[in-house]
């Protein structure tokens, strides 16, 4: 493609010579460059781009996108406002709008996106359309796996992911839209049909310098549904109408909108739910319908949420409410959200991504209307992120578990024991708990102190194969430690 056809979707930029190269690939990283490509120069977090422009033309860039004057080398140099805004575009026009031949819902929210969306997922296959999915464990197109880095990729790998996807039929493509993707415009140029919404609490303060800062990242997820429309399209947002944020939402989104809920007046709601160790069941109200049972594998209220969240997305997608109600039904749980490693032993071990603490405090709530003996939960807090919730964490944990032992999660580039410190800060000073820094050693103490009947919550990591102690990724599975740990005690 030419550079100035390429460029023609932008709606303003400079170009400082009238030269015409034909553009091959989109770049952003000087350091994986190919012939005849575009170099988009990024001001990051940790790194410019812009010092990289020469670096990049030497490599085999024949123009550069930047957002000041840079060392050129003689290419043609094309300046906008805000470069990562621009690659969306770019992107999204060099790949062929992908997103506008797939019918695409996007899910946003603090907690439940992962688990939403791979319900969505298993939903749209099971009525044999073939799905993609981009989240935090993985992208999966038809089925096949692929890994990611971040849970909503850079703009250019999304858009080539989707162009992958539509190469290889893929109708209905599900993903997880972080409030960081929002806020730095990954997803711009993505032509969402779906937008929902689960929920909004406490998460991510590091980067977003308040909660309204953070909700208003998520709100461009509905206030942007209008950016990208053909007439006879469908638009629509989906709310989660027990959540005050929806509020905000509503008001900001021009599409239509479909709001669920339990508690709150809904267009889609739960009623009669009732919780036990293996599952959950409620009845189901949708418009134009006789009222549904619906018995889930799945615990707990958050997961009716989540069950709401996506039964709405699908009843607007076109599926059949019969192939939603059998599809969820036979939904078994997502990786590492509250997946119980089992051994045959005679006590529960749970493993669950609570990260934040409204995570925390509902799947011990959860665990405490089902548990007959002693809950103990092993908690800690990464390195490098929102500092402020460690001590609402460890307060929970402290207040809801029977027994609380602080541990490390991924200390990143902290120390762990100042992490802890931090947890500690949020308990009373005669509160009882235990501090076991090392996360094998902790998972260890607890599944050989089990008794039988006892409930053991690993928290934090659920499907991460890894921990991140300074600059290095160790190999690290809770499930795998938790499996080895009851193999121990049971030789
Ligand atoms: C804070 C943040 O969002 N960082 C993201 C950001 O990195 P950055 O701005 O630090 O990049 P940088 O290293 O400064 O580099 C700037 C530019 O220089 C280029 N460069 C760099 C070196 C070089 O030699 N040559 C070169 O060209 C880089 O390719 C880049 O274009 O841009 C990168 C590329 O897209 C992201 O991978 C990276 O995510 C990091 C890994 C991250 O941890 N992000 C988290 C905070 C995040 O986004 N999380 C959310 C999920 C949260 C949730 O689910 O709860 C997510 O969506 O993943
Ligand atoms: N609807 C919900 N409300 C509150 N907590 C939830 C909900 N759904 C899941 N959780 C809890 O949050 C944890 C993370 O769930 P999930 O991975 O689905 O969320 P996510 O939004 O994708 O998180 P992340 O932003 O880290 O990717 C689960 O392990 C569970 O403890
Ligand atoms: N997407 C989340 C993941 C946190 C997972 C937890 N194990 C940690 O490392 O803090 C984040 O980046 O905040
Ligand atoms: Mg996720």
């Amino acid at each position: 493609m030419k550079l100035k056809t390429l460029l023609s979707s932008l709606l303003h930029y400079s170009l400082n010579k009238d030269e015409n190269p034909e553009i091959d690939s989109i770049e952003m990283d000087s350091r994986r460059l190919q012939k005849n490509s575009l170099f988009i120069c990024i001001e990051g977090f940790t790194m410019d781009g812009h010092q990289f422009a020469k670096q990049a033309v030497q490599n085999g860039a024949v123009a550069i996108l930047a957002e000041k004057e840079v060392d050129n080398a003689g290419v043609p140099v094309v300046i906008v406002n805000d470069t990562r805004r621009a690659m969306a575009i770019l992107s999204d026009s060099f790949y062929g709008h992908p997103t506008q031949h797939m019918h695409l819902i996007g899910i946003t929210g603090t907690n439940g996106k992962t688990t939403t969306s791979h319900i969505i997922e298993k939903i749209v296959s099971d009525a044999n359309v073939p799905s993609g999915l981009i989240g935090t464990i993985d992208m999966k197109i038809k089925g096949k796996s692929y890994k990611v880095a971040n849970t909503t990729p850079e703009s250019l790998f999304l858009q080539k992911a989707f162009y992958q996807m539509k190469e290889e039929g893929v109708k209905t493509a599900v993903m997880e839209v972080s409030s960081h993707a929002l806020d730095q415009g990954r997803v711009r140029g993505c032509d969402f049909n779906i937008a929902v919404f689960t929920n909004l609490t406490q998460d991510h303060l590091d980067y977003h310098r308040n909660m309204d800062e953070y909700m208003y990242a998520k709100s461009l997820l509905f206030s942007q549904m209008g950016n990208v429309y053909k007439e006879g399209t469908m638009k629509a947002a989906v709310l989660n109408n027990d959540d005050q944020a929806s509020t905000a939402f509503k008001r900001v989104t021009p599409s239509q909108i479909l709001t669920y809920g339990i508690d709150n007046k809904s267009d889609i709601m739960a009623k009669d739910i009732t919780i036990n160790s293996r599952g959950t069941s409620f009845l189901l109200q949708v418009p134009g319908h006789e009222e549904r049972k619906v018995d889930l594998n799945l615990i707990g209220k958050f997961s009716v949420y989540n069950a709401l969240a996506a039964i709405s997305a699908c009843f607007l997608s076109g599926i059949a409410l019969d192939q939603i109600i059998s599809s969820i039904e036979s939904v078994r749980g997502v990786p590492g959200r509250f997946e119980t490693v089992d051994a045959e032993q005679d006590f529960t071990v749970i493993v669950d991504y609570s990260h934040t603490p409204d995570s925390l405090e509902n799947v011990l709530r959860t665990i405490k209307e089902f548990a007959s003996g002693k809950i103990t939960a092993i908690v800690g807090c990464g390195g490098d992120r929102d500092k402020s919730k460690r001590p609402i964490m460890a307060g929970i944990a402290v207040q809801l578990a029977d027994e609380a032992v602080f541990t490390s999660d991924n200390p990143r580039s902290e120390d762990p024991a100042a992490i802890l410190k931090d947890m500690e800060e949020g308990v009373d000073k005669d509160a009882e708990y235990r501090i076991i820094p090392d996360r094998k050693e902790a998972i260890e103490y607890a599944i050989s102190n089990a008794k039988k009947d006892d409930i053991i919550l690993i928290a934090g990591k659920g499907h991460e194969t890894y921990q991140i102690i300074g600059s290095e990724v160790l190999d690290f599975d809770d499930r795998k430690v938790a499996m080895d740990a009851i193999g121990g005690i049971k030789k």
